[in-house]
């Protein structure tokens, strides 16, 4: 359960006279539903809530909690639950060659090398990624990156993963395969996409404009919504 109180970000204005830019308006939020789709325009503040949810946003007012974790007191705690799941793989993959990447995120579960080679190995067959496992992560293309970042949060099994943008360095058939698998986790999924097929198929969507959320209910709805206002004109480039 992944819980805003009043969480808003505010920060300092570029001009020293100007009032402070409200990045997202405080909002009291209760996301308890398998898949959470976020969707709304460039720079409307989709990243900046779901870095709330592990705390590398941390509230400037009110708070966030997951499973009743602070993220500004207990962040150890919350990142023990969420795993994050980068636009940009390479924020995220720390080590230089593939199968190493997800050995890390098994570390803390299997302490024996050879077993953790091993899991690391059929985490990355499981996302016919296996070909990959010797390689280096520089030499890798966007889209095979993304996949085993993919692979290595996974592999650190945390109960919820939040993704920002997960599919937009796939191609389709990628884009399938990584649907996919989100279909298949056991865990809570908080995503934010630009694909619109993908934010439809959630429980609840979320749609944020200007820093707000300017409707919060079924996907397919909020989806709808957005197409509304853009056809509109509310929510333009
Ligand atoms: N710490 C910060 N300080 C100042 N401005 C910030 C900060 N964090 C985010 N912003 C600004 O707030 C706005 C929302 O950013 P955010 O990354 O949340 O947008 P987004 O909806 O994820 O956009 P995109 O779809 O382009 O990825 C942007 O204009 C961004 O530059």
């Amino acid at each position: 359960m992944i819980r805003f109180e009043d969480a808003g970000l505010s920060v300092p204005a570029d001009e020293p006279d100007a009032p402070v830019r409200v990045v997202l308006a405080p909002c009291t939020l209760t996301l308890g539903e398998a898949r959470v789709a976020v969707i709304g325009a460039n720079g409307s503040g989709k990243s900046t809530l779901l870095r709330m949810i592990n705390g590398l946003a941390t509230p400037s007012s009110g708070s966030v909690s997951v499973r009743g974790f602070d993220t500004r007191t207990k962040a150890k705690s919350v990142r023990q639950n969420v795993g994050f799941l980068f636009t940009d793989p390479l924020s995220q993959l720390v080590m230089p060659i593939v199968v190493e990447d997800v050995e890390l995120s098994l570390k803390a579960s299997i302490k024996d090398q050879g077993r953790r080679r091993e899991a690391a190995l059929a985490a990355l067959e499981s996302l016919g990624l296996k070909h990959l496992a010797q390689r280096s992560i520089y030499d890798l293309s966007g889209g095979e990156r993304q996949l085993v970042a993919l692979c290595s949060v996974l592999a650190a099994g945390q109960n919820i993963l939040v993704a920002d943008e997960p599919t937009t360095l796939l191609d389709l058939a990628n884009n399938e395969l990584l649907q996919r698998t989100i279909d298949s986790l056991d865990q809570q999924v908080v995503y934010a996409t630009h694909d619109l097929d993908f934010a439809a198929r959630a429980d609840r969507g979320l749609l944020v404009h200007g820093g707000r959320i300017v409707f919060d209910g079924p996907a397919d709805a909020a989806v709808e919504e957005y197409r509304n206002r853009v056809r509109s004109g509310s929510i333009s480039a």
